[in-house]
């Protein structure tokens, strides 16, 4: 059983304290791998704290892992995703080579022109199947998209409106991504895009629908026809599939080279997890830090703010990722969790938030750990008069956090000692963005390693699931309570 022990030898000291007693904290608390700095020299993780980690369950469980062991275990399944970047048995390693040569293949057959002239892509999905590609493609895909890219994802009639209203039918591809191929969201929103293919026209509607799926014969049941079906591995979970063909979009809108450079990026990241010592590894400490926060100072939450409109989607990406994996009571064997989980993730972009919740971060109550994420590198064509106002704000606003400022008037009294972590990419790039998720994922295996739970499941959304069924037969609503019937009365539903 991993041990938290390691937070006891952390002294309470302030960053203050904890830069004054070490004049190289600045410098070993920062770490440069892939082209990314990921500084930790502005949280109140100690040398003695990481020096008192016991490191050898989470590389137990990262072996496992690794090996594509039965890590899930409440489902029964080992956790493949590593396998897409060629890390685990060889037989998944194998499988998931082979399907990425179908995905490539697929790639040249649109390029070539087996389905017409194609202009677009409306990817369908939701959650892990839809927010991956989204993120990809929005961050990499702004000035060299081939294709016009829409993630429908949403039920809301709206959402469909919008996302067709900004494609042509005549030149349309419609991706429909779904591990299990069941999800109602999915299905309802893939007929609507059938329904426009054929009013508009097309002759083989179907002709132009690609599946994306873990369940392939639900796919082909659907109509689709086997060789536009690309599979992918029932034990590579939704929220990390971005690497498998649920990539797809990125794929072809960013050309398969950078779809490779992104897993490439990943794979130094398996690589380093399994070879850094604990003082050097770098998603180990950034849980490290993380428990720091959540277990030893009952922080509740944890902002990420990205300081570059390339990285909108990531703070979203990641609420999927790291609450849907932690956001857990149990631990692996059924026991309660031994005091807070997940901390709840939340941000947004800066300077926008600057001028938005910034506020509650130096003057409110809460302890609020802020992740930074900026690039160094303006993106093309940008002005970079504007990308070093953007840089300095990101760095003035972690200094402004730490030190504070004090003042005889309590209003205008800032008690800093609010820590950050800085993640400052050289320059985004397909092998840089695909390092930085797989950073994340690390740091989510990692803290859950720590905290005895199953990153792998998810069924804390099964209930709402149910419930939407059972809402709509009339025999069952009759058993919901009396504030849902009045409200469904109310819509006239
Ligand atoms: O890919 P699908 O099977 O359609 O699932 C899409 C999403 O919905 C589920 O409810 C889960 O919460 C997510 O983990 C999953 O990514």
């Amino acid at each position: 059983m991993p041990s938290l022990a390691f937070l006891g030898a952390q002294p309470q000291s302030t960053l203050a304290e904890l830069f004054a007693a070490d004049p190289a904290r600045a410098e070993d608390f920062a770490h440069d791998l892939g082209g990314i700095r990921f500084d930790f020299a502005k949280t109140h993780l100690t040398r003695e704290a990481i020096a008192a980690f016991d490191p050898e369950p989470y590389h137990d469980a990262l072996a496992r892992l690794f090996a594509g062991e039965v890590v899930n275990l409440t489902e029964g399944r080992a956790a493949e995703h590593p396998a897409e970047r060629g890390f685990g048995s060889p037989d998944a390693v194998a499988l998931a080579a082979q399907r990425h040569n179908r995905l490539r293949a697929l790639v040249d057959a649109v390029e070539a022109g087996a389905f017409g002239d194609i202009t677009g892509i409306l990817h369908i999905g939701i959650g892990g199947s839809a927010l991956g590609p989204a993120l990809l493609v929005d961050a990499l895909g702004r000035t060299e998209r081939r294709y016009r890219v829409e993630v429908l994802s949403n039920i809301d009639g709206q959402a469909v409106d919008e996302a067709l209203g900004r494609l042509d039918p005549a030149t349309t591809l419609v991706a429909i991504a779904s591990k299990t191929f069941t999800t109602a969201e999915t299905l309802r929103n893939a007929d609507a895009a059938l329904a426009w293919l054929e009013g508009a026209g097309v002759e083989d509607p179907y002709g132009r629908l690609i599946a994306i799926t873990a369940a392939p014969e639900k796919a082909i049941e659907f109509g689709i026809d086997e060789t536009r079906v690309l599979s992918f591995a029932p034990s590579v979970g939704g929220r990390y599939s971005l690497w498998s063909a649920i990539g797809f979009p990125a794929a072809l809108a960013l050309g398969t080279e950078a779809f490779e450079a992104m897993l490439d990026g990943a794979a130094m990241i398996d690589e380093h997890v399994v070879e850094a010592p604990t003082d050097q590894n770098v998603p180990l400490l950034a849980a490290l830090a993380d428990l720091t926060y959540t277990q030893g100072r009952g922080a509740e939450t944890r902002a990420v703010f990205a300081y570059d409109e390339r990285l909108r989607l990531l703070p979203s990406y990641l609420q999927q990722l790291v609450m849907e994996s932690n956001g857990k009571s149990v631990r692996l064997d059924g026991s309660p969790a031994a005091g807070p989980t997940s901390a709840i993730l939340w941000g947004g972009t800066g300077t926008d938030a600057q001028h938005a919740v910034f506020q509650l971060l130096h003057q409110g109550t809460h302890l609020v750990p802020v992740e930074f994420v900026a690039v160094a590198e303006a993106a093309d064509e940008q002005d970079p008069a504007h990308h070093r106002e953007l840089l300095l704000n990101c760095f003035a606003q972690g200094a402004a956090l730490m030190t504070g400022r004090v003042s005889d008037d309590p209003h205008r009294h800032y008690p800093g000692d609010r820590p950050s972590i800085t993640i400052l990419l050289e320059d985004l790039d397909p092998a840089s963005l695909g390092a930085l998720i797989a950073f994340y994922e690390h740091r989510t295996f990692a803290e859950a390693v720590l905290l005895g739970i199953n990153p792998f499941d998810q069924f804390g959304v099964e209930l709402g699931k149910d419930m939407a069924r059972a809402i709509d037969d009339p025999d069952t609503r009759a058993g919901f309570d009396p504030s849902t019937r009045a409200l469904i009365e109310k819509a006239g539903l």
